[in-house]
């Protein structure tokens, strides 16, 4: 039987979530041995400046993916929100997991909630998403950027000035931390998440069938529909870099609901729409279209623009 190596950044999260992927492989009935190859990113490398600026969400893929077309790894398992809304050439998103939860966690020192934050509190982010949506709720807070992973942003936020800091709840949960750590949880009404926050994206080779058949075993139909929805919704919008955009879908008996938001990164604007319907695509383009009508695209490029210089 074919060994399976399995990509993997090495960081604690990209570990957990592919040890988690192959444990529910073997779970389905997968009899394959597995092997994990740790592969590091130039987003791995480079942590020192803000992520939107280096270039977003390319920047934890593209090694992983060259292992791919090398035949060097099978399939590798990436957080949603960071995949490409558009797959490169030979490759796909074969399979995507149940999704763990899909909220924005605000974590404080005093366990003020975001309401309660006393005026000039600093904020840690550096997702211009997250930043637009706090300053919207509390525009006399101020947001300092902070960037390193799960751990590292934990620990800057007892040891240096930050009253609060952002994080995905799912992030957390995976990497083992305690939600008791969690002062918030941000709902979409509040934060809209990220496109694809909590679940994952299990990607490879486009043309190994024996592959995508065993990683078809553990797809999630309800987490690919909404994520389906929110990707669509995605594309129409953006042109490769980190925005400030959000996406979140979610099934109310078979319809599904989208929460889609762009907004300006000081949190001034803030355009937001609610569309349901049955079919994915339809709905992620119904939602792009009704906020492109209302100047998403110019927000976008605008922000493109200042992000370049
Ligand atoms: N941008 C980094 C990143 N990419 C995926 C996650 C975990 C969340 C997820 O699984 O969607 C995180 C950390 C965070 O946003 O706090």
């Amino acid at each position: 039987m074919r060994k399976i190596i399995v990509g993997s950044r090495k960081s604690n999260l990209a570990l957990t979530q592919t040890e988690w992927v192959i444990d529910q492989l073997k779970k389905a009935g997968v009899q394959n041995e597995f092997e994990i190859k740790k592969i590091v990113t130039k987003g791995d490398r480079i942590l020192d400046v803000t992520l939107s600026k280096v270039g977003g969400k390319g920047l934890f893929v593209k090694e992983i993916e060259q292992a791919m077309y090398d035949k060097e790894i099978d399939f590798a398992v990436h957080s949603m929100k960071d995949m490409p809304s558009v797959m490169p050439d030979g490759l796909k998103i074969s399979s995507i997991p149940v999704r763990e939860d899909h909220r924005d966690a605000f974590i404080s020192k005093n366990n003020a909630a975001l309401k309660d934050l006393p005026e000039g509190a600093i904020v840690g982010t550096s997702s211009l998403r997250r930043s637009a949506q706090i300053l919207a709720e509390r525009p006399d807070v101020s947001i300092k950027w902070i960037r390193g992973n799960i751990e590292t942003r934990l620990r800057k936020l007892q040891e240096e000035d930050y009253d609060a800091i952002i994080l995905a709840v799912s992030g957390l949960k995976r990497v083992g931390l305690s939600e008791d750590l969690i002062t918030d949880y941000l709902e979409p009404e509040i934060c809209v998440p990220a496109v694809g926050q909590g679940a994952l994206a299990i990607e490879s080779r486009e043309d190994d069938n024996e592959i995508s058949e065993l990683l078809a075993k553990i797809n999630d139909e309800y987490t690919t529909r909404t994520v389906t929805a929110e990707r669509t919704f995605l594309h129409l919008l953006e042109g490769g870099c980190q925005v400030p955009i959000g996406g979140h879908a979610y099934l109310e008996n078979d319809e599904i609901v989208l929460t889609a938001l762009v907004g300006t990164p000081d949190g001034k604007t803030i355009l937001k729409e609610i569309v349901r319907g049955t079919d994915p695509k339809a709905v992620g383009e119904e939602a792009a279209d009704k906020l492109i009508k209302q100047g998403a695209k110019e927000i976008v490029e605008q922000v493109k623009e200042e992000l370049d210089q």
